[in-house]
This record gives structure tokens, sequence and C-alpha cells, in this order.
């Protein structure tokens, strides 16, 4: 707890000020202003996060987190839980999507073993944090104890910390566990008015029966462990996933320490809503690379107060929205730096 207090207590609102001269400074490069769109949006708030009115090129690292979830057990997902572990060992051997993706961005993956259903072997891509064997049904009582869902976000904070001194300035968040979005949907239908029926999508892909079936398997995990709206711990043991909450947890330290993080999808986004009920000022950090097809995943970004950058029909995780979007940060940046100024290159600017 004392890691996650400490962590909760540094997160401070970014530099609007700096925010505001990296503006100014977009505003007298040779173009209409505001005609970079988004870019100039997303240059301006990593000056603002980092406090640098020219950010420097970062080093990028894509945090994986996987657990497994033991509300699988009613049946809410297209595929078997061995799915997860199975999925671990291909991100390992670098086959996955996300290995592909990460590899395109040109960012490291770090893949953490939060709390797989199934030992894993030693590898150096792999960081094993097991808080536990996967999470118990929440269908039937609380999914972790309230120390499981601490020691996750603080397995998180753990690896986070680790990877910015070792130089990472942009993270991505990303996640592999089977069931998660029934967890995802429990978290963002409860923060979001309580519709599950409008929050819940097909996942992994379920068919139409097994959906109403997962609807009503949420719908039962609501009512059975009824969590303390003010209590965002509360609700991340009762509802959520251990790489859920180790996605929390690396958002916070990235926050704590001034570093965007980039958030992936649905999942990815029932994190950042936790991480944002533990200290508001998070979302100041955050960025949201896509928008998954899952239904509640605009919901859940309209209460954040992001806006995604890319719409691609994505509904895989992994982190593979965060891939995608690290160029255009970077894209962001080099404008800043490269870009003349109508000063500089003798052009006429236009009215005031
Ligand atoms: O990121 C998303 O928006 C997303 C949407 C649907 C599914 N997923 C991935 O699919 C898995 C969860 O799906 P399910 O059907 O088992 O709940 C999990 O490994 C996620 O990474 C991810
Ligand atoms: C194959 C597969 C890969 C995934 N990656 C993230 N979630 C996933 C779910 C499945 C089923």
């Amino acid at each position: 707890m004392e890691k996650l207090q400490q962590t909760l207590e540094r997160i401070a609102p970014f530099d609007s000020e700096v925010q505001k001269q990296c503006q100014e400074h977009i505003d007298n490069l040779t173009k209409p202003p505001g005609s970079l769109g988004v870019l100039e949006h997303i240059a301006a708030k990593i000056a603002g996060i980092t406090g640098e009115v020219k950010p420097v090129l970062p080093k990028k690292t894509c945090v994986l987190m996987a657990g497994d979830h033991g509300v699988v057990a009613e049946g809410v997902s297209a595929f078997p839980q061995e799915v997860t572990p199975q999925m671990v060992l291909n991100f390992l051997s670098g086959g996955a999507a996300m290995n592909v993706l990460a590899r395109h961005a040109g960012a490291e993956l770090v893949v953490v073993d939060v709390g797989v259903a199934a030992d894993l072997p030693d590898h150096p891509v792999l960081r094993k944090m097991k808080v536990a064997y996967g999470t118990a049904n929440m269908a039937k009582g609380p999914a972790m104890t309230r120390q499981q869902a601490i020691a996750a976000i603080e397995a998180g904070i753990t690896v986070a910390e680790g990877a910015i001194t070792g130089g990472t300035g942009l993270f991505g968040t990303g996640e592999m566990g089977i069931g998660n979005t029934t967890a995802s949907t429990a978290i963002t239908a409860f923060y979001c008015g309580g519709n599950v029926k409008a929050a819940c999508g097909r996942g992994t892909g379920v068919d139409d029966e097994r959906l109403r079936h997962k609807i009503r398997v949420i719908e039962t995990a609501l009512e059975v462990n009824r969590p303390e709206p003010d209590d965002a711990i509360d609700v991340l043991a009762k509802l959520g996933g251990l790489e859920i909450a180790g996605m929390a947890g690396v958002m916070l330290a990235a926050a704590a320490n001034r570093v965007p993080v980039l958030v992936d999808g649905f999942i990815s986004s029932a994190a950042a809503l936790i991480a944002a009920k533990l200290n508001p000022d998070v979302t100041d950090y955050m960025l949201a690379s896509h928008l998954s097809e899952e239904p509640g995943h605009a919901a859940a970004l309209q209460l954040l107060g992001l806006k995604p950058f890319l719409q691609m029909n994505m509904r895989l995780g992994e982190g593979t929205g965060t891939a995608l979007a690290i160029p255009m940060v970077e894209a962001a940046i080099k404008i800043v730096h490269e870009m003349a100024s109508f000063a500089d290159a003798g052009v006429s600017k236009g009215e005031e």
C-alpha cells in the first residue's frame, strides 16, 4: 500500500503554461494556425506532461500485462482460458500482432505475468510478478481481495519505474487475458451509469446467445458485489482483474514521473478509469491511441475526457493501438523541432 500511496501523492496536474508555450511555438510554424489538427494537440500535451516546450524524442516501452479471470467459468468468452498462457509464449517468441507492431514502432515490449493461471518459463522479456493464478469468479463474489488488487497495481508501478530508470519516456499499456472484456464491461458499466447491455460487446467474438448470457453474468456480478462507488480499490478488487490493476499501476507511475502514457483499447480504458478514480490528475498524462470496436469503449473515453487518435475497427488489445499511435507521437514532436517558423523561412504571416 505504501508504494501506491506514495505514487498517488506524487501525481500533480501537468504544466499548462508549458503546454501553452508549445502551442505558441507551433502557431509560429509555416502553416495556417491549427492546420495540423490533432498532431498539434499531441505535441502541446506532451510538452505540458514533460515540462519541455520542445520535448525530446522518447524511448518507447509497451507494457503488456497478462492475467486470467475466474469468471471464464461462466462461459463468457469465445476462447478457453488456456489461450492466455499460450499467447504469452507467443509474445515471448515474437510472433503475436503486438510483437510485429512494437517492432514496427521501435518500442521495447515488456510482458508481465501478473496473474496468469499457469506457470510460465523464465525468459528475458517476461517479468514474473504473479499475484495469483487468476482471479476468482466475480459472478459468485469478489474477483480479488483488496490486498491482491493493491499488489497488482504495485507490480505495475514497479515495472514502470524500472523502465523509467532505464530511460523510457513514453509508455503504451496493453494486456492479454481471456475473459477480461467481462471485467472491463463491469467496471465501465458501473462507472457509466449501470447500463450493462449498452457497454457489453462480443470480446473475442461470442455469438448472440452467449452475448445475452454475458450481459446477465455481468449484471449478476454487479448485484452480488455492490462495490463502493467512492472506493476505486473496492471496484477494482470486486469487478476487475490482475492485469487491469497492473495497467492502472503503470499509468499512475507514468503520471507520477511526468511520462506520457498511451492507452490502448477497452480493457486499458477500464484500467484508466480505476487510475483516474484514484487520482483524477492522472488523465493529464494519458493519450487515447484508438477507439476499440467494443461498444463500451467510447463511454469510458468520454468519462476520462480523452479523444482517441485512430479508428481502425480493432478489438485485439495487447497494446496494438498504442504501437500504432507511437509514430504519431514521434511525428508531432518532430514537427515542433524541425519545422521552420514564418520568420526563419521568410514566409508572410496571415492576419493575426
Ligand atoms: O482492447 C480491446 O478493445 C479488446 C477488445 C476485445 C477483446 N480484446 C482481447 O480479447 C481478450 C478478451 O476477450 P474475451 O472475449 O475473452 O473477454 C483479451 O485478451 C483482450 O486482449 C481486446
Ligand atoms: C488468439 C488470441 C489472441 C489475443 N490477443 C489478445 N487477446 C487475444 C485473444 C485470442 C483468442
